[in-house]
């Protein structure tokens, strides 16, 4: 009597038991690898039948292959698409050759084989056989040789039969059951091959469809190696999988490395095959595993149906993509028919490690023409907007990596504006004339485009009345911009809109800020034909009331200048209305931009723009006829060290009682008879005034520089008062800041410094002039903001030099605001009389009048005579700071009696919506012309 099993022997015995299994699925490939003629004619009826027998003689069909697109579903989605007499193939009927159609040259290329009579299951593309999606040079070149005579295949397709009946009755729905129907035709034998039906020879392999097959105690694990544009296959000696290497076309072995290696044509064959083996993991390549297909795709299909395995017939669907300004690339899946005709264009190359091919732009339309002709094959063209840009290139007469520009005949504009454009500024009027006046200018910074486009627009005098749109905060700066670099133009001629009651059309020169544009804009007709619109990212957003008044106009504009430092900050749909302004026809329906370029997608809620797509080829796009952008780091060696900007702050943000209190004391200066004294106070209160006067467009310029992307700058002002009010609304905006002023302790101080220095957001540093113009580095910007002005020159220029010091790489950016009408109509001309002192002198290297548009900014009548005189005198005198500087210290705009508190609705309200600059930060890491 046997003692009955343990359970650790019960154990070992199912996991014999399973190895033999395992064996005998093995040697019956093996067996059926070898001769597989007889395997065709054996017992089982499952096995694919003989093509050669099925009256299939003289086929020849083209290959498709459901899944090897490189987008997605590519299955035909568009049946349109299809030539109507190629239908038959589209529903993977075989076709003869002489029933091709002729209309197209064959795409084979004359050496290419098309063997007859032989349709094995699964030569050289097997269906799922996912190498063919990769585009590899190398599977096409085997492939072409002996398209469909392979019959090495056939165990593999075994293997598939076996395997895929489990997973296909396991309750996975077909891929397409559709494509499934079309094609599961019955078979002559007449037997209907289900999952339940097993050959005979399997013996216990004859277990019920979807039983899976257990995993070996002690599996073996290996993995596969990218090895050029073949792989190679890492794992132990294992004589199943031994068996599958031998059976797949590619195989080569390796003695001195003992490993098998294989084309990647048969990688998805290998793997499925490796998937089903009990006891084998094979990890697969690196980013390959999708290209296994499931058990259910079109090769399970055959399994099912036992009609003689056909080559695929698989659909590519793909798109053209611009990757220089002479090259185009095919963005699409495998097919062997495609690589025939890509093989057949002079300028081919096939790049190996995306492994797509590319073309000169000029064998675009022969390309075209010839994959017309191929009924599987879905290639989108290139945009037509693309196809016109590039036109020249197309037609092969320029092929040039850069676009040549002609240099512009600037004879009739001011020889003052001309002669001062630096080489890359009128490089940049060169291209604003060849594009026939619409641009977008979208230089870094601090460039210079406010010179560059007045200078576009004195080009294009004869047509003006010209329209300037900008924000508020600088109406007045460009002003004085128009007024010093166009000495030709009378000053009356140039009119600064300023309240929603002034004609937009008085003078030659119009300025107008964006917001009353909008409410305006019944005055735009008839059009301006001439218009510049400063920081023309504010239009980015078709919705707002800005860009409906602006983009109209726009589009019937002869000539469009728009300026910006950041077209847009993080996505290219940003992009869209200012590309609309400059090239109406460019894309009408922002869809197409955004199906294109935005990545866009369709959702529950309707689509969705905000992704990027293609921005290679939009960076060519825009370069070649709507964008012109040069970084600091590409112009600095023309460009000074410091670029000193004087901006006039708006005066009309200074309330009526403000205007009264600065009357009030500009009088007092003035009055007969006062003392020393009293003069010195009136002065003072004089200098307070402006301070508290100053404090919204000293706000509104801040948040203006945070809206146009500025990521990290100081910005310095003397009053308590006005440093306060910066950093309540900062805080208020939830923009990330410093504060350096008297009452910071030293330990502090470095702090606060090093947080500046390293914070990788946007940050602002409010800093005291006098409290913080020394010591501190703040070399990771390369802006400075004055909110106010100090009349010791010494100090401005140590502050200045926070930045401007050794670890700063760029050229530093240094903005004055100055406001009409107060202290600073003072202050202003005194800096620069004092500056140019020191010049003279050998003592300071920079003239501020010859940095700054502030040429004519002081009107000198006779009052203004006797203040300015009074600043000269009380600041010279010994003592005069300290008492200024505690005077200032302790003004309280609370304790005097103006009654002006800050009402912060007259503060700026635009709120800081995007802070990190993305989009533009990463415009040179695309794609550059070849
Ligand atoms: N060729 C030049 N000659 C003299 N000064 C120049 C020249 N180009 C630019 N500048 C001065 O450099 C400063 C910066 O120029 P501008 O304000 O036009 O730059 P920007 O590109 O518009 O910068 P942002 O984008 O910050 O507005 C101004 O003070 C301007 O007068």
């Amino acid at each position: 009597m046997s003692l009955p099993l343990t359970e650790e022997q019960r154990k070992k015995i199912e996991a014999n038991r399973q190895k033999a299994l395992a064996r005998r699925a093995e040697k019956l490939l093996a067996e059926q690898h070898q001769k597989p003629a007889q395997s065709k004619q054996g017992p089982s009826q499952n096995l694919p039948r003989d093509p050669s027998k099925s009256g299939n003689h003289g086929i020849f069909f083209k290959q498709q292959n459901p899944s090897s697109s490189s987008h997605g579903d590519q299955r035909p989605q568009n049946p349109h698409s299809f030539p109507p007499n190629t239908s038959e193939q589209a529903k993977g009927m075989w076709q003869r050759p002489e029933e091709m159609p002729t209309a197209c040259p064959s795409s084979r290329p004359p050496n290419q084989v098309t063997v007859t009579g032989i349709s094995p299951p699964l030569a050289n593309s097997p269906p799922g056989v996912p190498s063919q999606q990769l585009g590899h040079p190398q599977a096409s070149h085997e492939t072409q040789s002996t398209p469909f005579a392979n019959t090495t295949h056939q165990p593999l397709a075994k293997v598939k039969n076996f395997q895929e009946t489990a997973a296909s009755s396991s309750g996975q729905p077909p891929r397409d059951p559709e494509l499934e129907a079309r094609m599961a035709r019955p078979s002559t034998s007449g037997q209907n091959i289900s999952g339940s039906v097993m050959p005979r020879t399997e013996g216990r392999l004859q277990q019920k469809a979807g039983t899976p097959l257990h995993r070996v105690a002690g599996s073996q694990q290996g993995r596969c190696i990218q090895n050029g544009e073949r792989f190679q296959v890492k794992i132990g000696y294992n004589e199943a999988l031994i068996t599958v290497f031998k059976s797949l076309p590619s195989r080569s072995y390796d003695p001195a490395t003992k490993t098998w290696n294989f084309s990647m044509t048969d990688y998805g064959a290998l793997m499925k095959a490796a998937q089903r083996l009990p006891g084998i993991t094979l990890q697969p390549l690196e980013g390959a595993e999708g290209h296994v297909e499931s058990p259910s795709t079109s090769s399970g299909i055959i399994a099912k149906t036992g009609l003689p395995a056909a080559p695929s017939l698989a659909f590519v669907k793909g798109q053209c993509v611009l990757i220089s300004r002479a090259r185009f690339e095919a963005d699409i899946g495998y097919s062997e028919d495609l690589i025939a005709l890509f093989k057949q264009m002079d300028s081919r190359k096939y790049d190996v490690k995306t492994r797509k091919w590319s073309f000169l732009l000029e064998e675009y339309n022969k390309l075209m023409e010839r994959v017309r002709c191929l009924p599987q094959v879905q290639l989108d063209p290139l945009p037509k907007t693309l196809t016109l840009a590039f036109a020249a290139q197309l037609q092969k007469t320029s092929l040039s990596p850069v676009a040549d520009i002609p240099e512009a005949d600037l004879s009739r504009v001011d020889s003052k504006l001309v002669s001062s454009l630096l080489p890359f500024q009128r490089a940049g009027v060169n291209f604003a004339v060849a594009q026939r006046g619409r641009l977008l200018l979208a230089d870094d910074m601090g460039l210079g485009k406010t010179i560059q486009a007045i200078c576009i627009a004195a080009y294009y005098r004869k047509e003006w009345p010209l329209l300037v749109v900008v924000p508020s905060s600088v109406r007045f700066t460009w002003e004085q911009a128009f007024r010093r670099w166009l000495p030709s133009l009378n000053p009356v001629d140039i009119n600064v809109v300023v309240t929603g009651k002034d004609r937009l059309t008085d003078g030659l020169v119009n300025i107008v800020s964006f917001d009353l544009l909008s409410k305006l804009e019944k005055q735009l007709k008839p059009p301006f034909k001439v218009v510049i619109i400063d920081e023309s990212h504010f239009l980015k957003n078709m919705k707002t009331a800005r860009c409906r008044a602006a983009v109209p106009l726009l589009k019937v504009a002869k000539r469009v200048i728009l300026l910006s430092g950041t077209p847009a900050m993080s996505r290219p749909a940003e992009l869209y209305t200012q590309i609309l302004a400059v090239k109406p026809t460019f894309f009408p329906q922002f869809h197409a931009f955004g199906l294109r370029y935005c990545g866009a997608k369709r959702q529950p809620w309707g689509w969705d723009y905000s992704g990027s797509s293609n921005l290679g080829e939009l960076k060519l796009l825009l370069e070649e006829a709507v964008m012109l952008r040069r970084l600091k780091g590409d112009v600095l060696s023309q460009l000074p060290a410091k670029q000193r900007k004087m901006v006039v702050v708006a005066p009309g943000q200074i309330n009526a009682r403000t205007r009264a209190a600065l009357d009030a004391a500009a009088k007092e200066m003035t009055t007969k008879d006062k003392t020393k004294q009293q003069q010195k106070e009136a002065l003072i209160l004089f200098f307070n005034r402006t301070a508290e006067a100053k404090i919204p467009s000293v706000i509104e310029y801040v948040l203006d520089l945070l809206e146009s992307g500025r990521e990290k700058f100081l910005v310095f002002a003397h009053h308590k008062v006005v440093l306060d009010a910066i950093t309540k609304e900062l805080e208020r905006k939830r923009v990330q800041h410093i504060r350096i002023d008297g009452s910071t302790s030293s330990a502090d101080r470095e702090d606060l410094c090093q947080q500046f220095q390293l914070s990788p957001s946007p940050a602002v540093a409010v800093l005291s002039i006098t409290a913080a113009n020394m010591g501190l580095t703040f070399s990771s910007a390369d802006l400075v903001v004055f909110g106010e002005l100090f009349w010791n020159p010494g100090v401005l220029m140590q502050a200045e030099d926070r930045v401007h010091r050794i670890g700063q790489l760029s050229s530093v950016s240094i903005h004055y605001l100055v406001a009409r009408g107060t202290a600073d109509d003072y202050l202003w001309p005194l800096i620069q009389e004092k500056i140019k002192v020191l010049g003279e002198a050998g003592l300071s290297e920079t003239n501020f009048s010859e940095m700054t548009e502030a040429t004519d900014y002081f009107y000198k009548d006779s009052k203004q005579q006797k203040i300015y005189d009074l600043f000269q005198k009380s600041f010279e005198e010994d003592g005069s700071d300290m008492e200024l500087l505690e005077a200032a210290e302790s003004f309280d705009p609370g304790s005097q009696d103006t009654g002006d508190t800050l009402d912060e609705s007259t503060l700026m309200g635009s709120p800081v919506k995007k802070k990190k600059f993305e989009f533009f930060d990463n415009w040179d890491s695309f794609t550059s012309p070849l």
